[in-house]
């Protein structure tokens, strides 16, 4: 393919969901959890609200001057040529008692409460001064450089929605508004569980055969935020009781457990089994990626169960395209839409049948039109780490018979928004 994004050919999407249906299934499934809390303003941030916030006042709560300069009251006939007198000084904080008449004007500061009887500001860098009076320099219209209380919100507007993520600039309209504590949803209890009898805890030896866990740590990593609850639900071996007593236990206290390993179809697979054998259920979620396939979505009890592949690159594209977004749903956040960026592919590859591949590529310049060129580094593989850590992000190579040539138009997933309430 040449000319254009990359586009996605239908016959070849065979091998299962495309992510956008699999993950519809999933939140489908999913219902906020229930409870909420009242919080001071500055804790708010990155909470979601829970109830609708109302203004109790006009923003701004009085008309005011937008500039430094002077306000002037313009006479009847509404000319503003000639000179104003000027009868005072109005500053921020302190404004001024009486009313101006017309043909006057008031020296005026940003911020400033606009006088009575007074139409408009002009700028000092707009006037002659002469006297004791002020001359503009050119024609003055009611109105201008005046801010009217309530154009930025009117008494009793919604501030914030349900499912608003807070961030500062929410908190900055909060305060301006005088609010000083709001509701959110309760946090979002998440347990990371380590599969697999080779892995090794940090600091332990690493005997034969065995490998340090590496995916635990990237999960909770990519789950740190101040609206979520990490319970670091460490390592299990493969082995059906301990695991099961594992996830069972993490699911009591839970809202979603993620674990990583155990899904595929070996017999030393064995979180699909614990889960079940708990009394829950756990499916392959059928979509059709690479890395990544053997992710897994069901319930035990009241908790989400979410298995992650083993390999690291595979748990992670699990997160992106799952994970994050039911931490989301989970919280009652409004989902946030993302169209897709695309980039120039300075890589040549072919597609995989039936399977939206996420290959980590990284920016390696622009074209000559100024649009960023991407490359995916050479040989990836999903138990690579290194080639992760040298990307900006993933390209996505659709399911198709041309795959993706130099100089196509690939999707380009930023690494940034590879975390929770990205
Ligand atoms: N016969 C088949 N074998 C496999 C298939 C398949 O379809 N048929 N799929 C492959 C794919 S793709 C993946 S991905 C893996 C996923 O398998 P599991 O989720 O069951 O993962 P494990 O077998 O437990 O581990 C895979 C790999 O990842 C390493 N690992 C596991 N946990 C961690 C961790 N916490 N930190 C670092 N590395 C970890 C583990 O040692 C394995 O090397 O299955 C393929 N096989
Ligand atoms: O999910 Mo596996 O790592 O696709 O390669």
């Amino acid at each position: 393919m040449k000319d254009g994004a990359a586009t996605v050919d239908p016959c070849f999407i065979s091998g299962g969901l495309t992510p956008q249906e699999a993950l519809a299934l999933v939140l489908e499934d999913v219902a906020p959890v229930a409870g909420t809390e009242t919080l001071r303003l500055a804790e708010m941030a990155g909470r979601v609200v829970s109830t609708p916030i109302r203004a109790p006042r006009a923003l701004p709560p009085f008309d005011h001057s937008a500039m430094d300069g002077y306000a002037l009251a313009l006479p009847a006939s509404g000319r503003s040529w000639g000179g104003f007198r000027i009868v005072g000084t109005v500053v921020a904080g302190r404004p001024m008692r009486g009313e101006i008449a017309a043909g006057e004007a008031v020296r005026i500061f940003t911020g400033a409460a606009f006088p009575l009887g007074c139409d408009a500001v002009v700028m000092q860098e707009h006037v002659d001064l002469r006297d004791g009076a002020v001359f503009p320099r050119r024609e003055v219209r009611a109105g201008d450089n005046v801010r009217l209380a309530g154009e930025d919100v009117a008494p009793d507007e919604i501030l914030l929605r349900e499912g608003t993520l807070v961030d500062a600039r929410h908190l900055a309209l909060l305060a301006a508004s005088g609010i000083v504590e709001g509701k959110v949803a309760r946090r979002v209890r998440v347990t990371v569980i380590s599969t697999g009898t080779e892995l090794r805890a940090l600091g332990e030896n690493l005997s034969e055969g065995a490998i340090y866990d590496s995916n635990r740590v990237m999960l909770l990593e990519l789950l740190r935020h101040p609206g979520v609850d990490l319970v670091d639900g460490g390592i299990v071996p493969d082995e059906p009781s301990s695991t099961a007593s594992a996830i069972a236990e993490a699911a009591v206290t839970s809202d979603l457990v993620i674990t990583s390993g155990g899904v595929s179809v070996g017999e030393q697979d064995f979180v699909r089994r614990s889960v079940e054998a708990s009394g829950g259920s756990l499916r392959p979620l059928k979509m059709g990626i690479k890395p990544g396939k053997p992710l897994a979505f069901g319930r035990l009890g009241k908790a989400v169960i979410l298995g992650l592949p083993g390999n690291p690159l595979a748990a992670l594209v699990g997160f992106l395209l799952v994970g994050r977004h039911l931490v989301a749903r989970l919280a009652g956040a409004t989902p946030i839409v993302r169209h897709p960026l695309y980039a120039v592919a300075g890589f040549d590859r072919n597609a995989s049948p039936g399977r939206f591949e996420y290959a980590p590529a990284a920016v390696v310049g622009m074209d000559a039109f100024g649009r960023p060129v991407v490359d995916t580094l050479g040989r990836g593989g999903s138990a690579r780490l290194l080639p992760l850590t040298r990307s900006d992000g993933f390209c996505v190579v659709p399911p198709g018979v041309q795959g993706v040539a130099k100089g196509d138009m690939v999707e380009f997933v930023p690494m940034a928004t590879v975390r929770v309430f990205a």
